[in-house]
């Protein structure tokens, strides 16, 4: 019941289907299962499973529930949704925040490809990254997406200057950067062509507030939209309150 009311309440644009949980446990264990669960179904499949995941503060609990799951992790190939081009070791790296908290237990033996490098400038980096990723067993698995309060999903941040081109559905290219007006640090993203590739696209939120940004994103043109309802291959929504 509950979840008829939210779905309708989206509207024609949105009509991604929904996964919606009481408390936020619940949600990190449900998802954390249910990535298991595909990763080992590709690895039955075609030999090997890939993953790209969001930072922020939201994916933490699932990482933990996520790195306890008992399966073929050296099969696995892990990667990043996108990430502030700042250096591994400062605590606003997502590089840091998948070590400290995904890669641990019997997902430590999974392989991670990172995307921050020694360039000073993320667009320097792009040729590179985006070989690194053609290597990665493709399409992605599954991507795990978050979204902030201002509507941007991945690094496609509202009022970016090529917001156009990483949103461009047709592009050959899986990575592009993002210089944010809404948020701090450079960034290096998964492009919305890579994402929509993927096999299961995650939308990962939780809170009343991130609800309500989401019910207005087709109307009010925020970058999310692009994975949830414009494009056949839309995202699973994952939330708790
Ligand atoms: O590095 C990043 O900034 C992200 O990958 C970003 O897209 C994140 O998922 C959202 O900003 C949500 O962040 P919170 O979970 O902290 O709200």
């Amino acid at each position: 019941m509950r979840q008829r009311r939210w779905w309708r309440s989206m509207g024609a644009a949105g009509m991604s289907e929904q996964r919606l949980f009481e408390d936020r446990a619940a949600l990190d264990r449900s998802l954390a299962e249910h990535i298991a669960r595909q990763l080992q179904e590709d690895i039955a499949q075609r030999g090997a499973a890939s993953l790209a995941v969001s930072g922020g503060s939201t994916p933490r609990g699932m990482f933990t529930c996520l790195a306890s799951q008992v399966i073929p992790w050296d099969r696995v190939h892990i990667t990043l949704v996108d990430e502030r081009w700042v250096d591994a070791s400062s605590p606003d790296s997502n590089e840091r925040l998948v070590r400290e908290t995904l890669m641990r237990g019997p997902a430590a033996s999974a392989h991670f490809t990172g995307m921050k490098s020694g360039h000073d400038d993320a667009d320097h980096a792009l040729g590179e990254m985006n070989a690194k990723l053609e290597r990665m067993p493709l399409p992605f698995t599954c991507v795990v997406l978050g979204m902030g309060n201002d509507g941007h999903t991945a690094s496609w941040f509202p009022r970016a200057a090529n917001l156009q081109h990483l949103l461009d559905p047709e592009s050959d290219l899986l990575v592009g950067t993002c210089n944010p007006v809404t948020a701090p640090h450079q960034r290096m993203t998964l492009t919305l062509a890579a994402v929509l590739s993927a096999t299961d696209i995650i939308l990962h939120i939780t809170g009343d507030e991130k609800r309500a940004v989401l019910e207005q994103a087709a109307e009010k043109h925020y970058p999310v939209a692009a994975v949830t309802g414009q494009y056949d291959n839309e995202a699973t929504i994952w939330w708790a309150p």
